[in-house]
């Protein structure tokens, strides 16, 4: 890692304020990066895309409890702020807003939230219910506090970007979104902070998530039904895999598309592995 220096690690809303508003008068523009922590290569591109993009970096993190349905799941979330902040170093990002839950939810959850729609109960947010209504209500919080010329979301969370993009627009926030295709392990496997999650066994069958959307990509251009029976053949006979959904999303909708469609389209998948849930997704066309 180069011996950069180390960014400043802000936990207050006001101090955050206070140091958008310095980049600012200084003439710099800002981008926000939103996670989780547990920082791996997947969020390093996005500080990478954003230095191109932006003077002033900023990273969030922020386990953010309210869009967790299962306890659990939180429970075992990884925390690892100082990696991360070294991580952060040797990217030369400018700051750190590592708010307490406390400083993002003084008064508990609050009562105002930002609603998903129809979409929110969908997919993952059928599994998780309320998960993308929270999700939205902390990223409004986030884009109020920091107020960024541009933030980043990753491809990899295809329903996500979907959600926030559409609240972007549809709420006149003053920011642009920019998307960060998904780092992959060599294998085809997407970088995610669930992975150290796997036993070997089930990171081997992890494989088919991904050879199951290329499958896909290749087949669309045969239509529908080829594609999703190119994903079903790849996903056929892995026993550690539990599939939750395969589906073909139209991107403008995030709804199933025809059988008959052509044009633009997500493959999107979901599955359990032991204890560990994992998603993908990969942008093709269909006819
Ligand atoms: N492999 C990846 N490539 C690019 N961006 C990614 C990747 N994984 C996550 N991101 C993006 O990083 C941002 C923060 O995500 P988050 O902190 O939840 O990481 P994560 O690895 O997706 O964690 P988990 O999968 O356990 O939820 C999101 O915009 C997410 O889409
Ligand atoms: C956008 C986000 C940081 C909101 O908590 C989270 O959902 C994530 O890391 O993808
Ligand atoms: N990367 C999406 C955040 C979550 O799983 O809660």
């Amino acid at each position: 890692m180069s011996a950069q220096r180390r960014p400043r690690v802000i936990e207050t809303v006001r101090e955050m304020r206070e140091a958008v508003a310095a980049e600012r008068a200084a003439g710099r523009t800002v981008a926000l990066t939103p996670t989780l922590g547990a920082l791996h290569e997947g969020h390093l591109a996005h500080v990478r895309r954003a230095a191109e993009i932006a003077d002033t970096r900023v990273v969030s993190i922020f386990l953010n409890p309210t869009q967790f349905t299962q306890p659990a799941d939180l429970e075992r979330y990884p925390r690892t702020l100082d990696a991360d902040v070294d991580l952060l170093a040797g990217e030369g990002v400018d700051l750190v807003f590592a708010p307490s839950v406390d400083e993002m939810y003084p008064t508990g959850p609050t009562a105002t939230t930002v609603s998903a729609g129809a979409v929110g109960s969908t997919f993952e947010g059928r599994l998780r219910p309320g998960h993308f209504d929270a999700v939205l209500t902390v990223v409004a919080k986030l884009l109020g506090i920091v107020t960024p010329d541009v933030v980043t979301f990753g491809q990899k969370d295809a329903q996500q970007l979907f959600v926030v993009k559409r609240m972007v627009g549809d709420l006149n926030i003053a920011t642009r979104v920019e998307t960060i295709p998904t780092v992959r392990e060599p294998d085809g496997l997407a970088l995610s902070s669930r992975n150290r999650f796997l036993s070997a066994s089930e990171r081997t069958a992890a494989r088919t998530l991904s050879a199951a959307l290329e499958a896909a990509v290749s087949a669309g251009e045969r239509g529908i039904d080829a594609a999703l029976a190119a994903a079903q053949g790849a996903l056929m006979g892995e026993e550690l895999v539990d599939l939750d959904y395969f589906a073909i999303v139209h991107p403008a909708t995030f709804r199933p598309v025809d059988d008959d469609y052509r044009g633009p389209a997500i493959a999107i998948v979901a599955a359990t592995l032991g204890s560990t849930r994992l998603i993908d997704n990969e942008p093709l066309r269909i006819g």
